[in-house]
């Protein structure tokens, strides 16, 4: 007789709109207990996802599915990287950018049929130091974005939109940061470094177009510090497609770069949309190709 599937779903219930329709009942519905056994855990706090996925490990699970956005499968994911064990994504965020990049559908019922389907592929995954990331990572700009966005606790669109112009007006000294990439390095004093695996950085936006998790590279976007004009109309053309207009805007693929202040003892960054502050004078960004197993549609 065949082996059960074990399935593991860890649920942020406030991940989006803050209402998972993820509930036991339904997954019984659409996994048998014949076939199946199903064990749903609900996230009461950050960070407890990865307490979850441990537990989920000890089990011998077969499969984590993470249920919620791009900071949710960020916990999940960092557990699983060169794991056998696979992770399966329900787009339950607000913003959804790395699902939106694999095409796992948002409705519910189809995003359950992928997981149904076990089609395991692998994807690149993004390190910056010691942390992992699978869509993007900032420095700059999107990190004081997301700093607001947090601060606001508003997970919406909107939300994002203020949050975008609080950064944006925001008087903030930059410092000048020593690039590091390849044989080559360049200073610059940066208004944003933006580093990406995925396409996407959610809400359908993105700015790195030809990012792909499989190609083994990062999409980097470095956009110099410049008046509040100039500002408005590079971080448009991005949004356009339309960088290529304006030299001073920086767009190449790379496995690694390095960058090294040399005032600095503290970087502020954003993490797959979370916002951390990392105590080192040196950031070292680089991809380890392939690394996590995924359910891919
Ligand atoms: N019960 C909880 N209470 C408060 N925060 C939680 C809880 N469970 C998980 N979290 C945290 O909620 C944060 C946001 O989750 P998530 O990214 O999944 O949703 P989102 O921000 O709506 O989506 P996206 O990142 O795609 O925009 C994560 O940092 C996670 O650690």
């Amino acid at each position: 007789m065949n082996k059960l599937k074990q399935l593991h779903f860890i649920v942020n219930p406030i991940s989006g709109k803050g209402k998972s329709l993820v509930t036991e009942k339904l997954l019984h519905t659409h996994f048998p207990t014949s076939e199946y056994t199903i064990d749903i855990q609900f996230t009461k706090f950050k960070k407890h996802a990865i307490e979850l996925v441990h537990e989920a490990i000890q089990a011998n699970t077969d499969l984590i599915v993470a249920c919620g956005g791009d900071g949710t499968i960020n916990e999940v994911a960092s557990q699983l990287v060169n794991s056998k064990i696979p992770l399966g994504i329900i787009p339950q965020g607000s913003g959804n950018g790395l699902s939106s990049n694999l095409k796992i559908p948002r409705n519910l019922d189809q995003a359950l049929q992928v997981i149904k389907n076990f089609k395991v592929d692998a994807i690149d995954v993004g390190k910056i130091n010691d942390h992992f990331f699978f869509s993007n990572t900032g420095i700059g700009f999107d990190a004081s974005l997301i700093k607001h966005y947090e601060l606001s606790q508003k997970r919406t669109l909107k939300g994002y939109i203020q949050a975008g112009l609080t950064a944006f007006f925001e008087k903030k000294k930059s410092e000048a940061l020593l690039v590091k990439k390849d044989e080559n390095q360049f200073s610059i004093l940066p208004f944003l470094i933006f580093v990406s695996n995925s396409n996407e950085m959610g809400y359908r936006m993105s700015i790195t177009p030809k990012a792909s998790l499989q190609d083994g590279l990062l999409d980097v976007v470095m956009i110099p510090q410049t008046n509040p004009i100039n500002k408005v109309i590079w971080s448009t053309s991005l949004l356009l497609k339309k960088s290529h207009w304006f030299q001073k805007i920086q767009t190449f693929q790379t496995n690694k770069i390095q960058l090294e202040g040399e005032e600095i003892t503290e970087f502020e960054v954003q993490i797959d949309g979370e916002f951390k502050t990392l105590l080192t004078k040196e950031i070292t960004i680089q991809v380890l190709p392939k690394s996590l197993k995924i359910l891919m549609p």
